[in-house]
């Protein structure tokens, strides 16, 4: 008789699982963990099967799971009625960082701890950040285009394409993601690097940016701390988000702070998507007020087709540098996830609870971060 049921929720794999053993982020290799849990005398559960509430897999197992591990890139939405009708549920695991997909409030109340592997994916996301910027500012979607439709329109494309030298760029949010993204700007010779974070950087932290900026451009003081969004907004060329989806976050990024922002900057989104409101982003790339918008993450996820996201444009067909939700994901974020996943479930079946302090969201009907918003 197995001592507990752990379920693990994952994106399929099918053929590519077969063609690439790295893949452990998919249902069959299963971060690599079903052997670890069996020799601990617990049953793992592994499925897709994940919508509808309340009538998926994931429903019908939450009945008696202990454990549940989810992943933001196929996130199976701990809600408050699946928490409601958990009844063992002791312990969520997110194979991955952010965890806004688990009802933190409804943990709290049931003092079920919520924890996820932080830092696991934080270059892989800085450097998907970058990309992002550069497609956008480079124009590379235009450029592309024509390279592959045997076209040779050099203004065609030039038009629409500028240097990320010199140009402001602003992150939300300036923690482990935020920070990398402005340790990798410095290198282009940003003209300023502004932050917006209710936690204030330290100061070892600012001069380290502002001292590499000096040695790469001879110019330092550089980065500098906005207290008011719209002031931030206001000024950058390029904007990038990189706080976690919480209530004050969430469709942080409407039309009225987006009519902020300067005409033709960009915007880029790593972070979660409903910290934009769909639609008044692709209106405003539509319209030309956002020179492009590009990032991995959307609202819901998966994606519809029909997603606003998916089809949104700007005249020349060059301002929509969307992914589907991977830059968290590359084979070597999966292989530091799929490690993390295995040591939080080891401090819990030893009954050790020795987790990393930060992998800690909440526990105990606590925050243990300061990230999720100001409780
Ligand atoms: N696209 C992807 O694959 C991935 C996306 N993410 C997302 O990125 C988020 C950030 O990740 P990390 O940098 O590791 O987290 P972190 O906790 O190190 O940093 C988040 C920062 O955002 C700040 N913040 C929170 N709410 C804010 C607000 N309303 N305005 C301004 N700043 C605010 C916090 O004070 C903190 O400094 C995660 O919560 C997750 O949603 C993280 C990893 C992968």
């Amino acid at each position: 008789m197995p001592k507990g049921k752990i379920l693990l929720v994952l994106y399929e794999g099918g053929k590519h699982a077969e063609e690439q053993e790295k893949l452990l982020g998919c249902i069959e290799n299963e971060l690599g963990i079903r052997k670890f849990v069996e020799e601990q005398g617990y049953e793992l559960i592994t499925t897709t099967d994940k919508d509808p509430e309340p009538d998926s897999t994931v429903d019908r197992e939450l009945k008696d799971a202990e454990i549940v591990i989810t992943t933001p890139f196929f996130p199976a939405y701990i809600s408050r009625n699946r928490i409601a009708k958990a009844p063992n549920l002791k312990l969520c695991v997110t194979a991955g960082v952010g965890s806004d997909h688990v009802d933190l409030e409804a943990a709290n109340e049931r003092k079920i701890t919520v924890t996820e592997v932080t830092g696991s994916n934080v270059v892989s996301v800085a450097e998907h950040v970058m990309a992002t910027i550069l497609v956008l500012i480079r124009n590379y979607n235009g450029g592309h285009q024509q390279a592959i439709n045997g076209e040779w329109d050099i203004a065609g494309v030039a038009k629409n394409e500028y240097d990320l030298e010199d140009k402001v760029v602003s992150t939300v949010g300036a923690g482990r993601i935020g920070y990398r993204v402005l340790e990798r700007l410095v290198a282009f010779n940003p003209k300023k690097l502004l932050y917006y974070d209710y936690q204030e950087l330290p100061a070892e932290a600012i001069s380290r940016l502002n001292e590499a900026s000096k040695l790469f451009n001879g110019r330092g003081d550089i980065v500098q701390r906005v207290e008011k969004l719209e002031d931030m907004v206001s000024q950058s060329d390029v904007v990038t988000i990189n706080c976690p989806l919480h209530e004050d976050s969430k469709g942080l990024f409407n039309r009225e702070l987006i009519s902020h922002m300067k005409d033709g900057a960009y915007l880029v989104n790593t972070a979660r998507g409903a910290i934009c409101v769909a639609e008044d982003v692709a209106e405003a790339v539509r319209s030309g007020k956002l020179a492009g918008y590009g990032g991995d993450v959307w609202d819901k996820q998966p994606a519809p087709k029909d997603h606003p996201w998916r089809s949104m444009d700007n005249k020349d067909r060059v301002g929509n540098a969307m992914t589907v939700h991977i830059s968290g994901t590359s084979l070597d974020a999966q292989k530091r996830y799929a490690q993390g996943v295995k040591n939080i479930l080891n401090s819990y079946l030893s009954k050790k609870y020795d987790y990393r302090p930060q992998d800690v969201i909440v526990q105990n009907g606590l925050y243990a971060t300061k990230a999720y918003g100001q409780k």
